[in-house]
């Protein structure tokens, strides 16, 4: 036990030591960014062109807010005002960010989803961004199959509220029956792509989706 303990000391202090001198980090805190994770989506986004004023984008699993503060940061024309709609959703709360409608709910609850609907107000998406990561009990079983069900919540959604000139950017993981998502993907919409930014740490299974254009018309 006391040898555990130890070692998961050790452990924490590796990570955070990783942490603090990790170059997004410290980039970053330099750029007013609530997490690093923003420079997967920088980075997507400058070879992609993904974000544009004038659309209507949900950022899925949002908190802290640093894809959201990097949607806002591109689709505004000055400091107060943007062109466009950004809807940000996580389970956790998020410190306001001007101009962000944010719900807070898990996704895999229809009232989450319900107050989506009532924001969009019978508009569709130009973009659905998803970082959601689930909190992860261990057991690979029971993991795997949340975050399976978790994308296909995701992609039923997608296929009813995206425009059909829309586009997807999904945080996927492997391990998960990514073949099967795959498909899907491939069912749904016309160009697929799999993306893995600098910024995401080489030995995480993560791994992000990208679909643009629907094959197939919305289901409504
Ligand atoms: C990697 S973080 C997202 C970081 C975010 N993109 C940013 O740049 O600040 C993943 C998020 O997914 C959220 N999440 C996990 N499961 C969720 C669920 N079932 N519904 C909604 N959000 C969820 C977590 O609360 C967490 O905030």
């Amino acid at each position: 036990m006391k040898n555990k303990l130890i070692m998961k000391n050790k452990l924490d202090k590796k990570w955070l030591h990783n942490y603090v001198n990790d170059f997004y980090v410290k980039l970053a805190k330099k750029e007013g960014y609530r997490a690093r994770s923003v420079y997967k989506l920088q980075e997507i986004d400058a070879k992609e062109r993904l974000i544009k004023p004038g659309q209507i984008i949900v950022d899925l699993g949002s908190s802290p807010g640093s894809w959201s503060q990097y949607i806002r940061k591109k689709i505004s024309y000055n400091s107060k005002n943007i062109n466009g709609t950004i809807i940000a959703l996580d389970v956790l709360k998020m410190k306001p960010i001007p101009n962000v409608n944010f719900i807070l709910g898990d996704i895999r609850n229809k009232c989450t989803i319900n107050n989506l609907k009532k924001i969009l107000n019978g508009r569709k998406l130009d973009l659905i961004l998803s970082d959601i990561a689930p909190n992860l009990s261990g057991v690979s079983v029971v993991d795997s199959a949340n975050i399976e069900y978790i994308i296909n919540i995701i992609l039923e959604f997608t296929q009813e509220y995206i425009k059909p000139s829309g586009s997807i950017l999904l945080k996927c993981f492997y391990g998960i029956n990514y073949k099967e998502i795959f498909n899907k993907f491939y069912c749904v919409f016309k160009s697929i792509s799999l993306k893995k930014p600098k910024a995401s740490h080489k030995n995480s299974s993560e791994i992000f989706l990208l679909g643009k254009k629907l094959k197939i018309k919305n289901l409504n």
